[in-house]
């Protein structure tokens, strides 16, 4: 006869069913080489998700796969040309050596993977990876700071839509935004006061990819962003704002490195030209920066924080577009701070965020 015990039964943890943790770390996309053809396929990819262009599909595959990426790809490609070095794509292989550098750190109980939303590596590949190693859990961290639905929601999206097949699904967290993170911030704010180190400047401008308001304001919880004040404090309400995030990401990296308010500007940069005008947020950095000189402002230092690696937008649009332009508009110095790329700080930051999870 089986009688209860009298003390309350702890029943040993077991350790028989750990495995490694696994951790997809995942960045927006690249196309596979600099050519037409290629920059054409990325592009046809990226364009048509419904989280990036929120047309309905039926709009949106004609739309664009038929005449605005036919009409841009050229052009991109030849902008691709100028990013590419000889390892290719900088944000394809500044992924692979934090990837490879997070491992380091995490050591043999962590298994990491790199993805890409877009193109290769993909999602689909980097998560069978894990399945195949058998993780016990999954850790998702698109590499995007300040959460939007065009980046980390579409990144979600395509995880939950690729598990959804599985039979056996693993528990699997995501890290949503990182906007306020500390070894996110102390990183950049490092970089920033090591360009500080070797010049004077006049004042700091904080360029976030910038996207339509429209899709600010859907995201918007139970109304609350007005693209006002609202999001001049970051708080349970906006969490997930992508406007509140880049401020408060601004404010914070501000701090670190003893700016005041009136020393540091924040704008939008890469608004997608269409023929439909709808708002992107706002001030954009190219009308920002030629106003600049005319007031004074002639040395500037330019953070890209929305990005974590060195790209497209941050090499070619910050680096050499906007230089150009503000040294046209009668500015004397304009300077790009580098990404956090793989520098061992955000290397600490990335396995810290993880660890915590
Ligand atoms: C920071 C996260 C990003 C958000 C949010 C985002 C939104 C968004 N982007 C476009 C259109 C384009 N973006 C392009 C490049 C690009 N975008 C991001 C990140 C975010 N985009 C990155 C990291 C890159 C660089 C990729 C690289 O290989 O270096 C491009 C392609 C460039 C070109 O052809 O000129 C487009 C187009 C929209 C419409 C949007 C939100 C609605
Ligand atoms: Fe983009
Ligand atoms: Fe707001």
């Amino acid at each position: 006869m089986i009688s209860p015990a009298s003390a309350p039964i702890t029943a040993p943890a077991s350790t028989a069913t750990r495995g490694r943790i696994g951790v997809l770390l995942v960045n927006l996309g690249t196309p596979d080489s600099p050519s037409t053809p290629d920059v054409r396929r990325y592009l046809n990819e990226f364009l048509t998700d419904g989280r990036v262009i929120d047309m309905p599909a039926a709009v949106r595959y004609p739309l664009f796969q038929g005449i605005v990426v036919p009409l841009r790809a050229p052009k991109s490609a030849k902008i691709y040309r100028q990013l590419w070095d000889e390892r290719g794509s900088p944000l394809l292989y500044h992924g692979l050596d934090l990837q490879k550098l997070v491992q380091e750190k995490l050591g043999k109980d962590y298994l990491v993977a790199f993805g890409m939303r877009y193109q290769k590596p993909s999602i689909e590949a980097a998560l069978q990876e894990l399945r195949d190693a058998a993780v016990e859990r999954i850790i998702v961290l698109p590499l995007f700071p300040q959460y939007a639905a065009a980046s980390t929601g579409s990144v979600q999206e395509k995880v939950m839509e690729l598990v959804k097949d599985w039979w056996v699904v693993p528990s699997i967290s995501f890290i949503s935004t990182f906007a306020d993170d500390p070894g996110f911030i102390n990183t950049f704010a490092a970089l920033g006061l090591a360009e500080m180190q070797k010049r004077d400047y006049d004042h700091v401008v904080f360029s976030y990819h910038g996207i339509p308001e429209r899709h600010v304001l859907k995201g918007s919880h139970k109304g609350y962003c007005k693209l006002g004040s609202c999001c001049a404090s970051y708080n349970k309400n906006n969490r997930y704002c992508y406007r509140a995030q880049c401020f408060a990401t601004s404010r914070l990296l501000a701090a670190a490195m003893g700016l005041n308010a009136d020393q540091y500007t924040v704008t939008f940069q890469s608004r997608l030209q269409s023929r439909l005008r709808d708002p992107w947020l706002q001030p954009y950095t190219d009308e920002v920066l030629k106003e600049m000189p005319a007031k004074g402002i002639k040395n500037v230092l330019a953070f890209s924080p929305a990005f974590v690696a060195d790209c497209l937008e941050t090499t070619i649009e910050v680096g050499e577009e906007f230089k150009e332009m503000f040294e046209q508009a009668g500015g004397s110095h304009w300077q790009l701070v580098p990404s956090l790329n793989s520098h061992p700080m955000w290397v600490d930051a990335v396995a810290d965020m993880v660890r915590r999870n």
